[in-house]
């Protein structure tokens, strides 16, 4: 699902944040990627839907090489992704069904397709009641559900994670890892996470990589 060879990284050019990266995420894997602080992990994950200018190496995912899409042509590769921050990254002026209705919308789902959809999964997330509200109406916990809704709308193949429970509790932490390990286990979604803590009990087989000095490394 995600194949690296000989990946090199970096936004400037003096430094590679990045160095030979050789590795492979099958589909259906969850992978969680340790490292320092300044490591490059976030730096990683935005290579995995085109957002890195300077890059070199091969890196394909869903049987795309990503350094050969143009511009606009990212849509395809992102369509496959869903992406889920630390800080939510919802957007305050929509309510949370219109957020969750926006990779509906620039995948050119139809108004009622979107809605039903969004409805579905504001339901899978246990947030049905909140639906008219606008994010800052709402917890950090319930936010970064929106957001995990956000992330599934689109039925993406891979989600892609970076800190998701870097805000919350540990309460809300627990509920953020089983909807991730729901969707890897009963969707088949490919799941990559960057998060200091990797969660104990989570009840499922995954693995581990770890960046040091820009190399990136097997755990277990
Ligand atoms: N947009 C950018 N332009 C230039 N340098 C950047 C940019 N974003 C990150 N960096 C640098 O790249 C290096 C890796 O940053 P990155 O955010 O990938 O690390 P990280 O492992 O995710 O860190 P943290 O755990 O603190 O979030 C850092 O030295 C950082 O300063």
């Amino acid at each position: 699902m995600i194949n690296a060879k000989d990946l090199y990284l970096t936004y400037d050019s003096n430094k590679y944040i990045i160095k030979r990266g050789n590795f492979s995420i099958k589909e259906r894997e969850f992978v969680f990627i340790g490292g320092n602080s300044g490591s490059g992990k976030s730096t990683l994950l935005k290579s995995f839907y085109g957002d890195i200018p300077i890059k070199h190496g091969s890196l394909k995912i869903a049987n795309q090489e990503v350094f050969k899409i143009k511009g606009n042509n990212l849509r395809y590769l992102r369509k496959d992704i869903g992406v889920i921050f630390q800080d939510y990254k919802l957007i305050n002026d929509y309510t949370i069904e219109e957020n969750i209705m926006i990779p509906l919308k620039i995948n050119n789902y139809s108004d009622e397709v979107s809605r039903l959809q969004a409805d579905n999964l504001l339901k899978h997330v246990k947030l049905s009641h909140r639906k008219g509200f606008y994010p800052n109406q709402l917890s950090g916990g319930e936010q970064q559900r929106v957001a995990v809704a956000r992330a599934l709308a689109h039925n993406p193949k891979i989600i892609i994670a970076d800190e998701p429970t870097g805000n919350l509790d540990d309460f809300n932490a627990d509920v953020v890892w089983n909807l991730l390990k729901g969707a890897n286990e009963q969707l088949g979604i490919t799941v990559v996470v960057v998060t200091h803590r990797v969660p104990k009990n989570l009840g499922i087989n995954f693995r581990q990589l770890s960046i040091e000095d820009g190399i990136i490394y097997e755990v277990s």
